[in-house]
């Protein structure tokens, strides 16, 4: 499997403070990673920087087949070239329904333009009813947004997020605030959109890292303390005294 994201050697500092200190990351195509770490480790900070966000004092953030480098692109460029990131807060339209949140997500991948003259067409329903399956809403497919669930609204901003096709996904604490059911449902739409694309998972929840059965990056003070099976990362003396231990 190719390398998708390369992040070498980089460091910002906030106020001479490193929050990211000397990190390197590597992530593959339809790779499914889950970032841990304790509280200020510098799991939103790292991804700032590949989102755009934050642009880092030092080091290296290579993307793509032509290996581009994430540093010298806008956010918008960042996003436009296949990075899609969700945030903590469900931010859907609560007033539209779940279809046409679906369908205002396909619209967008289209530009400005075609989404003044857009006209849904069979295949774009099509699309929307295979987001809504793999999301796990065809049943609320009309229901507005608003009545749903905060785990449904949260599988809905994903599916919104998918629509766009993105090639690496970025998800910031998808199961804080669900059941455990919504849990166990959230890791199978994570683990199904991973088959196609390289997924970032940051997690504090343990249970849900364990049911991601992927590889595990832990950060701490700014930089990967331990990599490897969820395993082999509890089983560092080092983690548990960071992290587990507390
Ligand atoms: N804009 C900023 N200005 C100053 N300090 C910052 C800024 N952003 C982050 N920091 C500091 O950098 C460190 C890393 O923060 P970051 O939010 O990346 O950690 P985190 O691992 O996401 O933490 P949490 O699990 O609490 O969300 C923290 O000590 C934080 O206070």
């Amino acid at each position: 499997m190719s390398t998708l994201l390369e992040v070498s050697g980089v460091s910002v500092s906030f106020d001479g403070f490193k929050a990211i200190n000397n990190l390197s990351f590597q992530i593959a195509d339809a790779e499914l990673r889950a970032v841990i770490g304790p509280n200020g480790a510098g799991k939103t900070t790292f991804m700032d920087i590949i989102t755009g966000k934050t642009k880092p004092d030092e080091g290296r953030v290579v993307y793509g087949d032509r290996g581009d480098s994430l540093l010298k692109m806008s956010e918008s460029k960042i996003a436009q070239a296949g990075v899609g990131r969700k945030f903590q807060r469900p931010t859907v339209f609560e007033d539209q329904s779940v279809f046409d949140n679906l369908m205002m997500a396909l619209k967008k991948t289209r530009g400005p333009l075609a989404v003044l003259f857009f006209k849904p067409s069979s295949e774009d329903e099509d699309k929307v009813a295979k987001l809504a399956a793999e999301i796990g809403l065809s049943g609320a497919l009309h229901r507005k947004s608003g009545e749903l669930s905060h785990g449904q609204k949260q599988w809905l901003e994903i599916g919104m997020l998918l629509a766009q096709d993105p090639r690496l996904l970025l998800v910031d604490e998808p199961a804080a605030g669900m059941t455990p059911a919504e849990r166990e449902h959230t890791t199978d739409i994570l683990r199904e959109a991973a088959k196609t694309r390289a997924v970032v998972v940051v997690e504090h929840d343990m249970e849900f890292v364990r049911r991601l059965n992927c590889k595990v990056t832990v950060l701490h003070e700014g930089s990967v303390l331990a990599e490897g099976s969820l395993d082999h990362v509890t089983k560092n003396e080092q983690v548990i005294e960071v992290y587990l231990g507390r």
